[in-house]
């Protein structure tokens, strides 16, 4: 973490219940690689801004981003948790529920390309997306998410930098390609508005035009 991070992080207050969540994930035996308290932060504003009643997460692990865009969603909204490990999503479902979220997040578990295949099979639609799971799946995650969007939708994506693998030209494996074509993608697609952070590890942010 750089120290505008550092000095950054510790203005804003610690927050107990992600914090909490952070401890039971990593007690759990899961990495420690949910998204950052700032960008966790962001996601919540970005809920609520928008007006969220239907969002849809990919990636899910224990629970702690899935707390933070549960928080934005308007009153009786949803929000879907995409996780491929059932011990995970388990983990996760008894987190959100312990955080007072049980009833707004339901999980599916599986790989996220078969579970988006159903959704778009069941003509389902979102407003807001986070993409936080496997590196190599970002640019079909972000073409289902442009499909399940409704016009105006948020799609978020955090781990764009891949640790500096992005940019640095040595690394060519397949999830650091994956990313950079993502990265692309996201800030030309004429179907998209869009904006890239670079802070932490990077996190990409459009809106869906209209089509
Ligand atoms: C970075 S973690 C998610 C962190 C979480 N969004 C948070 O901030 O609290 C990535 C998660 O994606 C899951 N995952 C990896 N590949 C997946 C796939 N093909 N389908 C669904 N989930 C997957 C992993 O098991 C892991 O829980």
């Amino acid at each position: 973490m750089t120290n505008e991070e550092q000095y950054i992080d510790a203005l804003l207050e610690t927050d107990q219940v992600l914090e909490q969540i952070r401890t039971a994930t990593a007690a759990q035996g899961m990495p420690d690689i949910a998204v950052a308290p700032g960008y966790g932060r962001l996601l919540t504003m970005l809920v609520a801004m928008n007006n969220v009643t239907k969002a849809l997460e990919i990636g899910a692990l224990g629970g702690y981003s899935g707390v933070c865009i549960a928080r934005g969603l308007q009153q009786g909204g949803s929000l879907t948790s995409l996780e491929l490990l059932p011990q995970y999503a388990e983990a996760a479902k008894r987190n959100v529920t312990q955080a007072g979220f049980g009833d707004c997040i339901s999980y599916l578990v599986g790989d996220a390309k078969l579970s988006l295949e159903q959704l778009v099979e069941r003509n389902e639609k979102f407003q807001f997306f986070f993409i936080d799971a496997d590196k190599e799946g970002y640019p079909a995650y972000l073409e289902y998410a442009i499909q399940l969007a409704e016009p105006g939708a948020v799609i978020v994506a955090d781990n764009i930098l891949l640790r500096g693998r992005t940019i640095n030209e040595h690394k060519q494996g397949p999830a650091v390609q994956a990313v950079r074509g993502f990265n692309q993608t996201i800030a030309n697609d004429p179907r998209l508005q869009s904006t890239l952070l670079p802070g932490y590890d990077g996190l990409a942010i459009a809106r869906v035009l209209a089509k």
